[in-house]
């Protein structure tokens, strides 16, 4: 079967900087990734060439055995399912929940003036429950907190039966009930055989749902390393992406680092 995603040597160049160089890459359809990198990476660099919104400067990227160059984006892009801060600053405040989630069909942020027939509507139902929003249905999206808007953007981004995932920072902004509530959440969602090929990224360990199967760790555009998760997210490969001694753990399935504490030697004693 072909990968999901397949990256060949694919550098982006903007304004004389190398936003990614060289990134290879390949995705299965049973691959649940997580991506993990300091600020400015290239991690959001890295999701808008795989959601098809930007194309190499060289080298080749194929999404769902699709070449980016080749293709209509605009067919492509409906198949791929993506959450981001970006995005959800597009849904109109005053948008009710049920609406915010069927228009994904669209690929419009709010309903307008198209029809949906009563499949659409249960589709919404199934995912506001797998989400745990069921409650939230007529809410308009301005009044919920910051926790509920992310899993209705979820269940928004898996409204077409994507056959990609991307989750951008899903759990950014929540506090810990509300963080561990969610990754638990994801966790389910990943767990799940026939959820498509995912995507997370994220700055930090603690949110990786449990059941993530792959790393790639990315620094100043290159990839780090790349490989299944346990390989990846080593002491030694997070403190070089992050240029800081870290310590890693891993504990029933999930992640957290601390940097290293340097016990400092007195004269004399071992
Ligand atoms: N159009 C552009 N021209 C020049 N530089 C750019 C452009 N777009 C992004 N960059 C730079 O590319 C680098 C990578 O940006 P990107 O947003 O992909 O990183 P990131 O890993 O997602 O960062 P963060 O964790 O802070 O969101 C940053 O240094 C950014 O300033």
């Amino acid at each position: 079967m072909a990968p999901v995603v397949e990256l060949a040597d694919v550098s982006i160049v903007r304004g004389g900087a190398t936003l990614l160089d060289q990134v290879n890459w390949v995705i299965d359809e049973s691959d649940r990734w997580v991506i993990i990198g300091p600020n400015g990476a290239g991690k959001t660099t890295l999701l808008q060439i795989i959601s098809a919104h930007m194309h190499p400067s060289s080298g080749m990227a194929s999404i769902l055995d699709e070449v980016l160059g080749a293709v209509d984006v605009f067919e492509l892009r409906p198949r791929i399912g993506v959450t981001s801060a970006a995005l959800a600053e597009r849904i109109p405040r005053s948008e009710s929940v049920g609406n915010v989630i069927v228009s994904a069909g669209y690929a419009v942020v709010g309903r307008w003036t198209e029809q949906y027939d009563a499949t659409d509507f249960q589709r919404a139902g199934q995912l506001m429950h797998q989400l745990h929003i069921d409650r939230l249905g007529k809410r308009t999206f301005g009044t919920l907190s910051e926790g509920e808007r992310k899993r209705v953007q979820i269940a928004r981004a898996l409204m077409t039966d994507p056959e990609l995932l991307l989750l951008d920072e899903p759990a950014a902004g929540l506090d810990l009930a509300g963080r561990e509530s969610l990754v638990e959440t994801l966790g389910e969602i990943v767990a799940d055989e026939y959820a498509p090929a995912t995507v997370l990224v994220t700055h930090h360990l603690e949110e990786i749902p449990a059941g993530m199967t792959h790393a790639l760790l990315l620094k100043g555009g290159r990839v780090v390393a790349a490989g299944p998760i346990d390989e990846v997210l080593t002491d030694d490969r997070l403190s070089e992406t992050f240029d800081l001694p870290l310590v890693v753990t891993q504990q029933d399935g999930r992640w957290s680092a601390r940097a290293r504490r340097v016990h400092p030697t007195t004269s004399g004693q071992e």
